[in-house]
């Protein structure tokens, strides 16, 4: 396992809009997430995406995620939005995800029974894996997994998402000890809609988790 973050690393998924991306930014987000994929309800075209990623300031990643894109959709997003990193939460091989040269997150689909020891020696190029619950439509359910799923010894870092919200983020930092949080619908007025004050709590919460953390080791 990694060693754990002094400061938890935090990704904010699904964002369609400007003002919710300068929101998210105030808030403290460390990435982005910017939905490719058309049949999610928060999907933008890439036009959109330029749009959008163009709008953030030094050190905050934009993330492209796909769901089954085919190469050539993922190359025209690479070409396009040049810092981009990916995340693939679809049934994308190994090679599918390697074949761009870009830092990746792959994303498992956490329900009992999953190896996921196996799933991260599978993607050993990946820069971290990310757990999500095992939805129907891949992902950005807002269903929380059980966290106990995870092995305490993981080879990579853990990007922990599913069903997160500021209620329940600090205990998933405080329990799991991720590298980096990742929220979609629990930070939502409506799907594709993000609520800047919701963004903000969120935030606060992995903080409160990152002290408490801090405070236990000193
Ligand atoms: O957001 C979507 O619509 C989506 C569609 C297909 C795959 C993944 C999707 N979102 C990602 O799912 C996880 C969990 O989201 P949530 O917080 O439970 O809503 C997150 O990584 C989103 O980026």
């Amino acid at each position: 396992m990694t060693v754990p973050p002094q400061r938890t690393r935090i990704k904010i998924c699904g964002l369609t809009r400007e003002e919710d991306v300068d929101a998210a930014v105030q808030a403290g987000a460390d990435a982005i997430g910017l939905v490719l994929y058309p049949k999610s309800p928060r999907h933008v075209s890439l036009e959109r995406a330029v749009a959008l990623a163009r709008r953030l300031p030094p050190f905050v990643t934009p993330v492209g995620l796909f769901v089954n894109a085919t190469a050539d959709e993922v190359r025209r997003a690479c070409e396009a939005i040049p810092h981009l990193v990916l995340q693939f939460h679809g049934d994308e091989a190994p090679e599918a995800c390697e074949a761009h040269g870009r830092p990746y997150l792959r994303a498992a689909r956490m329900a009992p029974g999953f190896d996921l020891l196996h799933f991260v020696q599978r993607f050993a190029t990946a820069q971290g894996v990310l757990l999500d619950a095992h939805v129907e439509g891949y992902g950005g359910g807002g269903k929380v997994f059980d966290w106990s799923l995870i092995p305490s010894d993981v080879p990579s870092p853990v990007v922990l998402s599913g069903g997160l919200n500021p209620a329940n983020v600090t205990d998933g930092v405080l329990q799991v000890r991720p590298w980096a949080v990742d929220v979609s619908s629990g930070v939502e007025s409506a799907k594709g809609i993000k609520d800047a004050v919701a963004m903000r709590r969120f935030c606060e919460a992995v903080r409160e988790a990152d002290a408490r953390i801090a405070a236990a080791i000193a």
